[in-house]
């Protein structure tokens, strides 16, 4: 099922990453990755943030995918995280060191032997139309055909707008812009992939989250690997050295919701959390939630906001040692999304967005989203 092909180091590559070199003792950390240009690109962006922080050299290991290869639709692959399996089989293999993989593609049940072993800051979470002629989704035509081959996507469209045709797509993201103008009206993407790619001058219209809450973790990417390595410095210190305390705890409780749903990727649920300040200069987390009939016949939304003990978005690189802030931080993003997710069970959310009827379980806590709580410093 694997197929890899090495790329050359990433020192000496164009695009001004600055690079250190390093004594021929310490081996490169072996990257993983899937060989799309997003996941191309965001593996790169790592890659040179982990070199840039530690001086240490990364080498890209390619690992084909299903996800890759099939023509059919995300939906009617029905399972969650095609993408990541492969990249998670060879990790356990020891193939590779670590791999980069979109937050959002990740499935939330944790797999034995793995840990995210970091989250660096985010990009923007937010969907955008790439529609034809510049126009908004407020401003498409009557009927308007519109790609996505996400559910969510797609019940959200259907609410906006019930006279758009929403057609089902797959492919990555140039196949499917290339269809805008073509067969298509529009589609919707990541605003964050595109970013990523240079494509954001054909965004249109950006989605603000009241007209389309994202996938759960969109635009934040996720650095796996074998957990003890983690325990290792020589694997641990460059990760912590890119991970982003407040996105950290916004996933966690985006994700916490997913869990609790017992929903994947192809649900029709959004989520968003986002860490602001209070009107007393505290730390507020605060996450919003919707669940979508797919056929945009009916949502649910709701909002729910925590204080957090001590300032976690002034730390961007955690330090080592404990602090009980962090501890307490973490937990209260978890609970945030398991409490907003089990008032939408109980609201009907299962039955609206066809979810198995989830029985709220907060045994796997934690497991997929991060090691051993670390501190922030709580000024
Ligand atoms: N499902 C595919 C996928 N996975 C991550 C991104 C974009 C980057 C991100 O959302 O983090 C995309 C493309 C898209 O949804 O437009």
């Amino acid at each position: 099922m694997l197929t890899h092909c090495r790329q050359s180091r990433l020192d000496n590559s164009s695009g001004g990453a600055q690079t250190v070199s390093v004594s021929s003792s310490t081996p490169p950390l072996r990257l993983g990755t899937r060989g799309s240009d997003l996941a191309l690109t965001q593996s790169t962006t790592v890659a040179r943030s982990l070199t840039a922080a530690t001086g240490r050299e990364v080498e890209l290991v390619r690992i084909r995918t299903e996800g890759d290869r099939s023509t059919a639709s995300l939906a009617s692959l029905g399972g969650t995280g095609v993408f990541a399996a492969a990249l998670r089989e060879a990790l356990l293999a020891g193939e590779c060191d670590i791999a980069v993989h979109s937050l959002k593609d990740l499935p939330t049940a944790p797999t034995p032997g793995l840990s995210i072993g970091a989250l660096p800051g985010r990009a923007d979470h937010r969907d955008v139309l790439c529609a034809r002629d510049g126009l908004t989704l407020a401003e498409l035509p009557d009927g308007a055909r519109v790609g996505t081959g996400s559910p969510r996507r797609a019940a959200q469209l259907r609410l906006a707008r019930p006279d758009l045709t929403v057609v089902d797509i797959r492919g990555n993201v140039g196949t499917r812009l290339a269809r805008v103008g073509t067969d298509l009206d529009a589609v919707v993407l990541a605003r964050a992939g595109l970013d990523r790619l240079g494509l954001l001058e054909r965004v249109t219209d950006a989605l603000d989250t009241d007209v389309m809450l994202p996938a759960p973790g969109q635009g934040a990417l996720a650095v796996e690997c074998r957990t003890e390595d983690l325990r290792e410095d020589a694997l641990g210190d460059p990760l912590r050295q890119i991970d982003h305390v407040p996105t950290r705890l916004a996933v966690l409780a985006e994700r916490a919701v997913l869990r609790t749903l017992e929903a994947g990727c192809a649900a029709p649920v959004g989520a968003h959390a986002r860490l602001g300040t209070g009107d007393d200069g505290t730390s507020v987390l605060e996450l919003s939630v919707g669940v979508f009939a797919p056929d945009g016949s009916r949502e649910l939304r709701r909002s729910r906001g925590v204080e957090l003990p001590g300032h976690p978005e002034r730390a961007t690189v955690i330090a080592r040692g404990t602090a009980k802030a962090q501890d307490v931080a973490l937990t209260l993003a978890v609970d945030l999304g398991v409490g907003l997710a089990e008032q939408l069970l109980a609201d009907g959310a299962a039955e609206i967005a066809g979810l198995p009827a989830a029985e709220p379980s907060r045994a796997e806590e934690g497991g997929t989203v991060g090691p051993a709580p670390r501190p922030y410093r709580s000024a």
